[in-house]
């Protein structure tokens, strides 16, 4: 990988909660243009990075680059400015305002004030929620309301977009609906890092993976390689 393909790295990336050590020593590279999943049981540190990477969390040791800048220091806010969004698991969308009034109040902070109508309507229609736009989000169904928040997080036209389990607590087909959705923003030249312990959505859209366990990186490579390591198996069977 050359040095400018490389859109994010962590370079020897630590955090420690008094003597727990949440992540340690982590390195990962990801390419620009990439799909990249971070795979790991429960507790094995991947939120945690991803909270590193936004700038939630300073690191105990270690850096972050994006785009070849060392961002380590970096409010999260100027990381958002330089690129960089996220979709959390928790909720971050207003339900008692409209699907419309919720896009527009991440988009305004991002757009001239004569285009925001239109950059709204573009990214509705982008997640197939356009015709919802009068109804109050209260009223969406749990996968209408996880996509309106990758679109608050598209808002700021990032260059790479955090996602963090982004198909949680979905049936068949808003999971199906949401793989498309990922893979279209890819293929519009996102680059994606997401958060999943779920094989099969995994193999759905991964490029390369990288397998966290206890705070480690056990296993890293493409999503083929991944699924006949063997030690990864088991660390999934509890083996490890
Ligand atoms: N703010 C915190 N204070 C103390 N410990 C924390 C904190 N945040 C996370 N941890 C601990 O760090 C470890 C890694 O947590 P993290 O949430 O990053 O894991 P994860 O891989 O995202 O897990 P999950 O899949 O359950 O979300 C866990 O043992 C967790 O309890």
């Amino acid at each position: 990988m050359s040095k400018e393909a490389v859109l994010l790295e962590l370079r020897h990336v630590g955090k420690y909660f008094g003597g727990l050590r949440a992540v340690d020593d982590i390195n990962i590279k990801v390419e620009s243009g990439d799909l990249h999943c971070l795979l790991g049981p429960n507790g094995a540190g991947k939120s945690t990075i991803f909270k590193m990477i936004m700038g939630i969390y300073k690191p105990t040791n270690g850096s972050v680059f994006f785009n070849q800048r060392n961002v380590t220091h970096l409010k999260s806010w100027d990381r958002v400015k330089l690129g960089i969004s996220i979709k959390m698991q928790t909720p971050g969308v207003f339900g008692e305002l409209t699907v419309y009034e919720n896009m527009k109040i991440a988009v305004q902070h991002f757009t001239r004030h004569a285009e925001v109508k239109s950059e709204v309507s573009r990214l509705l229609e982008l997640l197939m929620i356009r015709d919802l736009k009068d109804e109050l989000v209260d009223n969406l169904s749990h996968g209408q309301q996880q996509w309106l928040e990758i679109g608050m997080a598209l808002a700021c036209k990032p260059k790479l977009l955090l996602l963090d389990e982004p198909a949680a607590g979905m049936g068949p087909e808003e999971t199906d609906r949401t793989a498309e959705l990922i893979r279209q923003l890819n293929q519009q030249g996102i680059t994606i890092l997401f958060i999943d312990h779920d094989m099969a959505f995994v193999k759905k859209l991964a490029r390369n993976t990288t397998v966290l366990h206890l705070g480690r990186k056990f296993a890293e490579g493409t999503v083929e390689e991944i699924e006949t390591n063997q030690q990864v198996v088991d660390i999934y069977l509890g083996k490890s």
